[in-house]
């Protein structure tokens, strides 16, 4: 329904399109988050006034923002007898079983891109020499250590990655840089496009991952993927004696996801693996008569909320390290209420007062689960990867805040793929767990991508080394734009954000402006997503750009509240009693970290999470009761 009664002087002339296609309820909650975007105020406000804004945000981006692509089956089968999750992820949605599962469509959270720019202007190895190359390495202080971002490659790999075509583009720098790149030329494959039933898109690209937070980046993306991991005894998953992963005869990790790893990734999947192992032995012990597929089921469940968990209250938390957004995060997981009112009477609330998880029915807001394009394109953080890693050493007895002396510092390159495992084991778990809290990782922010990733072997699916190196940075320029993804400033009207007007908008940084300049000339608009997402200033606490942040809101929230395995089917019937207790005593990585090496944390982190570096302060006591705490 259109409203044109408030189109007036006061919404950004370029927002009001979007506005009249509103109810008038929205119209008038848009008015109230517009006047706040005016004056830049919302991550300035008391906890409580915080939350009221970023509810309001949540609800008109559920309204606005989820564009299903592709069609429906509306094939029913029987809820009772899939209470569990499937190797390829279908069951899940109650009333479609493809929903959700491998190889559906990337939805969108925004119709694509309507540049008039072609798909090399400007060229990709021009912004990535200009604009994204690392100069010199830009850190995030303290606040997010190398656990942190092999975590999110880890979830990125639950998550999404897209079918390619088997036809091969070749990209060529333009003579007047290409003395100054890695590689002159690089071929690599072009996305596949299938035809969709979608008004709006023609054609849509593939999820070839299964979207649901399922823990298949352990468990596999089908069932050939899920038969490789298994043991098929007790419900366990493989793991070799150093307690890291299996490897096959080419010396391959054997776990649900192998393209693109490196030895912090793989790590997090051994840890993983671990504890489903560890999950299985408490079930058993508490059900002796149950076999191996029941185990395995079950422990699958408990060890995925776990991971979802720990991203939830604890990783994004430590990302967006606001007291807002670690209220925001707390009532995602355990409601306004909290986890002791929860504990006690259990989800007799709404989602706002009791969570997320736990909801009676899932909620997809009308529109089938899936993630979508845009979602991919704001999660594009290599620059999170450092260089080379600092090993430390643990058998040292000095270890001044709990930090042990540096041992030797290793070139990133040379911990990736198999060369990356072999390395992993002759340093093994522990070694390799402390060294990775103790390292600071790369910031999101403009010129501090890795040198050594525009020079890249990258994997097939199967993690076999790939014949032709990319230069991933103007790779990922070419992929947005390849997919239509929106241009920074049409990604942020679509998101009834106010966009830019010129580059000092973006940034106050002068060198990067000259630089946007070289690459763009004034042209706001034809500024790329992965730029505009680098260059933004920051909100204090966010170790990423708020537009980024504006499709998390939406989607982290939509993980759980789709699935369900956190709503419909979170309780003790299909967790069993001690599985959803595993679930509910587990609260942040340290606490995985302690069951599997009980002395690592005691002797070697001073923090309070283990994804900030190991050595900093602990949070500090605030006696002030998280929602009325004033504006930072
Ligand atoms: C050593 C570590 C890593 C390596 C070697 C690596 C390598 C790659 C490669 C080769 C691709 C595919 C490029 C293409 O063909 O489009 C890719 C995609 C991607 N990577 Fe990484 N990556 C690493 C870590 C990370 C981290 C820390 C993040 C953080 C969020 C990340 C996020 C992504 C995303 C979002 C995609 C796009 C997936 C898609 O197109 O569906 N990666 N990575």
């Amino acid at each position: 329904m259109g409203f044109s009664l408030f189109s007036s002087t006061f919404i950004h002339p370029q927002l009001k399109p979007l506005v009249a296609q509103m109810t008038l309820l929205d119209t008038l909650l848009f008015y109230v988050i517009h006047f706040v975007d005016k004056l830049g105020l919302w991550h300035r406000f008391p906890v409580f006034l915080g939350l009221a804004y970023l509810g309001i945000r949540r609800h008109l981006h559920q309204r606005y923002n989820l564009l299903h692509v592709g069609g429906v089956n509306g094939h029913k089968y029987d809820t009772q007898e899939f209470a569990y999750r499937t190797a390829d992820g279908t069951c899940n949605h109650s009333s479609d079983d493809l929903i959700g599962s491998q190889g559906t469509f990337f939805g969108r959270n925004m119709p694509p891109s309507t540049s008039k720019y072609g798909l090399l202007d400007p060229h990709p190895t021009l912004v990535a020499s200009k604009l994204l190359e690392r100069k010199d390495f830009k850190d995030t202080g303290k606040q997010f250590n190398m656990i942190a971002s092999s975590w999110i490659q880890f979830m990125i790999h639950d998550w999404i990655d897209h079918l390619e075509d088997t036809e091969q583009v070749e990209i060529r720098a333009p003579d007047e840089i290409s003395s100054g790149c890695p590689l002159k030329s690089f071929k690599f494959h072009k996305t596949k496009k299938l035809s969709t039933c979608s008004p709006y898109l023609k054609t849509g690209t593939l999820n070839t991952r299964t979207p649901w937070w399922d823990g298949s980046v352990i468990y596999g993306n089908d069932k050939v993927g899920m038969r490789r991991v298994r043991t098929f005894k007790d419900g366990k998953l493989k793991i070799s004696a150093d307690g890291l992963l299996e490897h096959d005869e080419k010396g391959i990790p054997l776990s649900g996801d192998v393209r693109n790893c490196w030895a912090g990734f793989s790590l997090l999947q051994a840890l993983f693996v671990k504890e489903h192992n560890a999950v299985c032995d408490m079930l058993k012990v508490h059900c002796p008569n149950f076999d191996d597929e029941w185990l395995y089921r079950h422990a699958r469940l408990v060890t995925s909320a776990v991971i979802a968990k720990i991203h939830t209250i604890d990783w994004t938390v430590e990302l967006l390290k606001t007291d807002t957004l670690l209220a925001g995060m707390r009532i995602n997981w355990y409601g306004f209420l909290g986890k002791r009112f929860k504990d006690m009477f259990g989800h007799i609330c709404g989602p706002i007062l009791s969570g997320l998880v736990g909801l009676r029915k899932p909620r997809d807001h009308e529109v089938p689960y899936s993630l979508t394009e845009e979602f991919v394109s704001v999660y594009r953080m290599h620059s999170l990867l450092p260089d080379k890693i600092v090993l430390r050493d643990i058998k040292s007895s000095s270890s001044e805040n709990k930090c042990p002396p540096i041992l030797e510092e290793v070139p990133m390159g040379e911990f990736v793929g198999k060369e990356g495992e072999r390395k992993l084991s002759k340093i093994g778990m522990e070694q390799m767990l402390v060294s990775m809290g103790h390292q600071v990782s790369g910031a999101v922010a403009l010129r501090n991508y890795p040198s050594w990733m525009r020079n890249l072997v990258a994997h097939d699916v199967n993690g076999e080394d790939r014949p032709d190196p990319i230069d991933m940075a103007a790779l990922e320029v070419y992929r947005d734009r390849e997919r239509r993804v929106a241009p920074y400033n049409e990604f942020r009207r679509n998101l009834l954000m106010i966009p830019i007007g010129k580059w000092e908008d973006l940034t106050d940084d002068e060198i990067v402006i000259e630089a946007l300049r070289e690459v763009y000339g004034d042209d706001v608009e034809k500024l790329d997503l992965l730029v505009g997402l680098h260059a933004e200033k920051k909100i204090k606490g966010f170790a990423i750009s708020e537009t980024a942040f504006f499709i998390f809101l939406l989607i982290a929230s939509r993980r759980l509240e789709a699935d369900r395995f956190f709503t419909t089917n979170f309780n003790s019937k299909t967790y069993t009693e001690k599985g959803l207790e595993w679930v509910n005593k587990t609260e942040n990585l340290k606490d995985v970290i302690d069951r599997h090496f009980p002395e690592m944390t005691k002797k070697w982190m001073r923090c309070s999470s283990a994804f900030s570096v190991w050595d900093s302060m602990p949070h500090p006591i605030n006696y002030i009761p998280l929602y009325l705490r004033p504006a930072p």
